[in-house]
């Protein structure tokens, strides 16, 4: 029985994460990246791909669970029929090697606890060689190492192809585990003090939440999600990944798993451009830096994701030994899509570098360099038709959205050079660009009966993407013809009081994205309801859908990509950049002022 997506809560180091559930087992980590092989995948599988619990003896599920302070510090606490205990999660911030910590503390009675740790490198599916050496058992298979150690020692012994210790805790005493990955053919790994990692991490975070500039309603929560976008960020790059895990599924038992351990340009400009509004402007020059580098060489040849380092190549294939998120296959590594065609990532990224460059961060020259060039580019690629921003894996179209954004990248490129006197570039002919693409649009994708833009040009379909319209500045909020798209969505796009992203009729979803069964509400579409809601002047409205959507986040602030709200679960990969992204523009949408806006 595999916990629910919400029972997870995560930990991570800035450049790979964890999911622990309330049941205390770690049941996804990928080691030493965000990207590389995971060696506990009973997430998508069952125990034997690997985890790590550690629990009371006899205990099923934590009573309570709770980030420490403004922190990625995990405390879970355990009530039992011997006492209580408290165990702490965390990744240290890293110094060379990526360590796991979980430090395991009595508060009451005196409490039998055991650690059973798998560990199951490359995708769950090879079992190391155990040894012991010095104070620490050691797991060996090909490249990976894995040396755990505790403070102190506490009896360990192997059975049934994992590593058990028991051990009982009174009142004010600590065991700290520390596990740590290595490459397995360099010396042992230099050892980290558990409690002094722990306090280091606190104050870190503690420093990093209180930068933030938000202080509206809901702080809590716009905090989280900027931890949580924080969290998804790898630190030695800047690239922003959109979730930490692949394969959870858009549809239980369904074929919508995707691998989303990568770096899509849609949304790390779209998580940017959150940190930046909350006053997180380290972040953006970094992300900056790393966009610079992934685009560089011709424009023709710019992807729509790249890999944490801007690696270009991202092959996608299936782990058939995995049998999935409750059953949910295939599991996939690696994302097609990022042979696509997307052209809204022109726009994404020429508003990401244009709200920058109004914030304050440093002039780079080839940062115009590579914009000019990429609008360029677009001149004559915009005509193209494209799989959009939802990357359908059916036929190509004319996607409103993505000719919007193509309207936005000639847009900011304008206002730069009419702001910015010392950069040249062919203002009239971005003009006379932006002029013909948003002529096209009015002409070709709206559809006067029905008063509403539909999803692609002749198309009776909507988008929940052409809520964006006013956000943007393509049309202003009191246009009828906005009012009438935000309407029409609101009706025809809503199931149970939440939004999904393209037609609600299961039967019409394959034929627009061209794969097979149904899936959840999106989560950043009803984020976008709510602010186009509050643009087009139903603020109530928005108040009301945003309170709800703040409800759905779990019991430690998270959210996934989609959600059912007939099973009342979330769904997709957890916990998605996109869905945070939302939450933190909707609250400074209704509450705040916009620092970079
Ligand atoms: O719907 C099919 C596609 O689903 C995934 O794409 C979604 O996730 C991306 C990352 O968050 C997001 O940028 C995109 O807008 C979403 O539609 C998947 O990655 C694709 O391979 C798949 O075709």
């Amino acid at each position: 029985m595999h916990p629910h997506i919400e029972d997870y809560a995560l930990i991570g180091d800035h450049q790979t994460a964890a999911l622990v559930s309330r049941h205390g087992s770690i049941d996804w980590l990928c080691l030493p990246r965000f990207d590389s092989p995971a060696c506990f995948a009973a997430l998508l599988g069952d125990k034997d791909n690997g985890n790590w619990r550690i629990a009371p003896k006899d205990a099923d599920t934590c009573a309570h669970r709770a980030y420490r302070h403004d922190s990625l510090v995990l405390d879970t606490e355990w009530e039992t029929a011997e006492g209580t205990i408290r165990v702490t999660d965390l990744m240290p911030q890293r110094d060379r090697a990526p360590d796991v910590v979980r430090v395991v503390e009595g508060l009451t009675g005196r409490v039998t606890v055991r650690s059973t740790l798998r560990l199951r490198f490359d995708h769950g599916s090879v079992v190391p060689w155990m040894r012991k050496a010095d104070d620490h058992r050691v797991a060996v298979a090909g490249p990976d190492s894995a040396w755990l150690r505790s403070e102190p020692l506490v009896r360990t012994w192997g059975k049934d192809r994992a590593t058990h210790s028991e051990f009982t805790v009174a009142p004010g005493e600590k065991v700290a585990f520390v596990l740590t990955w290595h490459p397995s053919h360099e010396p042992r790994p230099r050892l980290i003090d558990p409690h002094e990692a722990l306090a280091a991490s606190l104050a870190d975070w503690r420093a990093w939440a209180a930068r933030c500039r938000y202080d509206g309603p809901h702080r809590d929560a716009v905090v989280r999600s900027l931890i949580t976008l924080k969290a998804l960020t790898y630190a030695p790059t800047g690239g922003i990944v959109a979730a930490p895990t692949t394969s959870l599924p858009e549809e239980i038992g369904g074929v919508r798993n995707w691998d989303y351990r990568h770096c899509w340009l849609r949304d790390s400009t779209l998580t940017l451009n959150a940190l930046l509004s909350c006053g997180y402007h380290e972040e953006a020059e970094a992300w900056r830096d790393w966009l610079l580098r992934a685009v560089a060489g011709d424009p023709a040849d710019l992807q729509i994701m790249y890999g944490l380092s801007g690696e270009r190549r991202i092959p996608e294939f299936e782990l058939p030994w995995l049998s999935g998120y409750e059953g949910s296959r295939p599991v996939r590594i690696g994302n097609a899509a990022v042979h696509q065609r997307q052209l809204d990532v022109y726009g994404e990224v020429a508003d990401s570098l244009f709200l920058s460059r109004r914030a304050g961060l440093p002039h780079k020259p080839h940062m115009w360099r590579m914009q000019r060039a990429l609008l360029d580019f677009l001149r004559s690629a915009w005509r193209q038709p494209d799989e959009g921003l939802w990357e359908v894996r059916g036929p190509r179209r004319h996607f409103t959205h993505s000719k919007v954004m193509s309207w936005v990248a000639a847009d900011r490129a304008v206002r730069t050079l009419e702001h910015t006197p010392l950069l040249h570039g062919d203002l009239d002919g971005w003009r006379a660009l932006r002029e013909e693409i948003h002529q096209e649009v009015c002409a070709r994708a709206y559809d006067p009966v029905r008063n509403t833009f539909t999803q692609s040009y002749g198309s009776p379909e909507l988008d929940a993407a052409l809520l964006l319209i006013p956000q943007v500045g393509f049309l202003p909020p009191d246009d009828h013809r906005v009012i009438g798209t935000v309407d029409a969505i609101r009706e025809e796009l809503s199931h149970e009081g939440f939004v999904r992203r393209y037609s609600s009729a299961p039967v019409t979803v394959a034929a627009v994205d061209g794969l097979p069964g149904s899936e959840g509400t999106f989560l950043v579409c009803s984020f976008w309801l709510a602010d186009a809601l509050h643009m087009t002047g139903r603020t109530e409205e928005a108040r009301e859908l945003f309170e709800r959507l703040v409800g759905l986040t779990n019991d430690v602030g998270l959210l996934a990509e989609e959600y059912d709200p007939v099973a009342g679960r979330q769904l997709g990969n957890f916990p998605q950049a996109f869905s945070h992204v939302g939450l933190v523009g909707t609250a400074l949408a209704l509450f705040g002022t916009e620092e970079a806006g």
